[in-house]
């Protein structure tokens, strides 16, 4: 059997359209809950990571909305909320339809947080989409008054973006295995884990907001994960996407990885960051990441879809 962590997009938990209410967030979750429930009955030891750009950047909206009456809080506690918060949903979920199916597991959450560096080029240039998308006429409005800075988010509108370190250590990776070896299904590393830095020793939050590709391939490799799956809205990863020679691929290799990234194939603020990811879980000696949708996971567990990035 399988040590297989899986990646889900924030995109997946809050849809394309939708205004992230609980109840669409949980029906969401639901038609995720079937795929993996297959994995952890068939005997695999499943880690699921999430991430949080549309839930965190809401927060952060509301905690500004609210501040003439509560304190607002920094980026790195609501990037923890956002962990128990969808922590606490999946745990839900996930549970119920293992009373319906008779599976006789655990799932708990461990609240993550991953060691970035204070020295991060990041922190000079931000590239992390969050919250809600924005019409060009209403982000236009809201940079006349607000020092903020948005982009142009894979064709779907703008957004607003904030500091994106990389991740190099996740502090609470011995609490997850120790899980995991007890026979606990985890969700941890929601949103990339809570940024904190090292000073003298001391762990303390900083304002970002880390990819989740980038830690769940991180914590992957960390935990010797023999999968790592990174789940998101296409079957495969293409070249040429969106036009009419769109070709889907089903194995990639780094070098070509590499190449299609130069051509511009994979944008920043989505595709990007998993290719990259990708690579890095191979750099560090995993062996098998696969880009793919949670509709398609038992298909690409058994190597019949997705898209496999070899060496
Ligand atoms: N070359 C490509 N191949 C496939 N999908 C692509 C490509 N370039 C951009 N995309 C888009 O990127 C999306 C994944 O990014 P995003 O939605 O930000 O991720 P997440 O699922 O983590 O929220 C895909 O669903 C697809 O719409
Ligand atoms: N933190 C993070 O990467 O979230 P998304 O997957 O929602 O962008």
């Amino acid at each position: 059997m399988s040590k297989i962590v899986l990646a889900i997009g924030g995109n997946a938990i809050i849809k394309e359209g939708q205004k992230g209410t609980i109840e669409e967030q949980q029906q969401n979750l639901v038609e995720s809950a079937g795929p993996v429930l297959d994995l952890m009955e068939q005997g695999h030891t499943v880690v699921i990571t999430h991430g949080n750009g549309p839930q965190v950047g809401n927060t952060l909206i509301r905690g500004e909305m609210a501040k003439s009456v509560i304190p607002e809080y920094p980026l790195h506690v609501y990037g923890a909320e956002t962990q128990g918060n969808i922590g606490y949903l999946i745990q839900q979920i996930f549970k119920n339809e293992m009373v319906k199916r008779n599976i006789n597991k655990t799932i708990a959450t461990v609240v993550t947080q991953s060691v970035v560096s204070s020295d991060d080029p990041a922190f000079q240039s931000p590239t992390k989409p969050i919250g809600p998308f924005y019409s060009e006429e209403d982000m236009e409005k809201i940079v006349a008054e607000r020092n903020l800075t948005f982009v142009e988010d894979a064709g779907r509108g703008y957004r607003r973006v904030v500091a994106s370190p990389k991740p190099v250590r996740i502090v609470e990776k011995e609490a997850i295995e120790t899980l995991l070896n007890n026979g606990i299904s985890v969700v941890s590393t929601g949103g990339g884990g809570i940024p904190v830095i090292e000073n003298n020793g001391k762990l303390e939050g900083i304002e970002a907001v880390i990819d989740k590709d980038f830690a769940s391939a991180l914590l992957a490799a960390e935990i010797n994960a023999d999968f790592l799956f990174i789940l998101t809205g296409v079957e495969q990863v293409a070249i040429n996407f969106g036009k009419p020679n769109q070709e889907n691929l089903a194995e990639m290799t780094v070098e070509d990885a590499l190449r299609y990234m130069e051509e511009g194939q994979f944008p920043k603020g989505s595709m990007g960051p998993k290719i990259e990811a990708a690579i890095l879980f191979l750099q560090k000696g995993g062996k098998n990441v696969i880009i793919t949708s949670i509709d398609k996971l038992q298909d690409a567990v058994e190597g019949k879809t997705g898209t496999r990035i070899v060496q």
